[in-house]
């Protein structure tokens, strides 16, 4: 008898056997058995996504391809995208050059990749006098993306804002710019306003250029791929507080001339090409470093201004 109590007390009260021989069950272990019950798909998926997936991944699938998951046109991304959360720093003051940090969250420059990503051409440049040219300097591809866009149109107001009394109400900005980069791809040493201002080919004959450019850097999977500006120098030990984004100089033996930014998602770099005088400023002249592996993607966004005839 002894021996039965002790072993019918060994069993929790709420899981004694009823008298049908049937297991009974406290109607807090029901629910928590039943949460378990719920939540172990869940569980095991995260676990299969965190742990195991990389290694079911297909071989060629891009790296970290999130835009595919993302939609340009989703409320909330839009509703976000009209308050900005960036920082900015200022790299050198002549010529004027703006670190911002976060210019786009990474939701934003995902999505603005998605928006271009289907439009990828071998890139060319913009010849002074009109047309484009493939050039053997420039290896990336560019993809236009449409100001149409809600997303893009609130990324070009942000510029907009940012330029403060750079830009009138009526001056506009070019079509923004994708490019992309894989391994060795590159952009030579060129600068970003035409040595002489261009023409409207509207019949009004106004002439334009680009005053201020703003490069962000979308997707950083790679080595490598900095944009280098070897006429912007900054003191030694003063690109500290930059966080190791902005370098002196340049790595492959070069003399160290310059200043040079580190591909990171999200991040842009904001820069004066043409002064008060109407004249472009030579010590912008810049690069793209060859990607070493994986892929660069980053934006261009140019303000066009209106100038006065130059004198020759
Ligand atoms: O890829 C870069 O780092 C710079 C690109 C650039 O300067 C341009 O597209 O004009
Ligand atoms: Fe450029």
């Amino acid at each position: 008898m002894a021996k039965l109590i002790q072993s019918q007390s060994a069993v929790p009260p709420s899981r004694k056997a009823s008298n049908t021989g049937k297991l009974e069950l406290s109607t807090a272990q029901f629910l928590s058995f039943s949460f378990t019950l719920l939540t172990l798909p869940l569980l095991l998926q995260t676990l299969y996504t965190i742990y195991f997936s990389p290694y079911f991944a297909p071989l060629h699938a891009p790296q970290n391809d999130s835009s595919t998951s993302i939609n340009p046109s989703s409320p909330s991304l839009l509703t976000a995208c009209r308050a900005h959360t960036y920082t900015t720093q200022i790299v050198s003051l002549d010529p004027l050059m703006i670190y911002i940090n976060n210019f786009t969250s990474g939701a934003e420059a995902e999505a603005l990749i998605k928006l271009g990503a289907d439009d990828f051409e071998d890139s060319f440049i913009s010849r002074s006098g009109g047309g484009n040219q493939k050039v053997s300097g420039r290896t990336s591809q560019s993809a236009p993306l449409a100001v149409e866009e809600p997303l893009v149109a609130c990324i070009v107001d942000r510029a907009r804002a940012f330029l403060g009394t750079m830009l009138h109400a009526h001056e506009p900005f070019s079509t923004p710019q994708l490019v992309r980069y894989f391994q060795t791809q590159r952009y030579d040493l060129h600068t970003d306003f035409w040595p002489r201002h261009q023409r409207l080919s509207d019949g009004s004959g106004r002439l334009f250029n680009r005053p201020a450019s703003f490069f962000v850097f979308l997707r950083d999977n790679c080595t490598a791929g900095e944009t280098w500006f070897p006429g912007v120098s900054i003191e030694d030990g003063k690109e500290v507080g930059l966080g190791g984004r902005v370098r002196r100089g340049k790595d492959d033996g070069d003399d160290g001339k310059g200043v040079t930014f580190k591909p990171v998602k999200g991040s842009a770099v904001f820069w004066v090409n043409i002064g008060e005088d109407g004249v472009g400023d030579r010590r912008v002249v810049h690069a793209g470093l060859p990607v070493g592996e994986g892929e660069k993607i980053g934006m261009n966004i140019w303000p066009r201004k209106f100038y006065a005839a130059q004198d020759d």
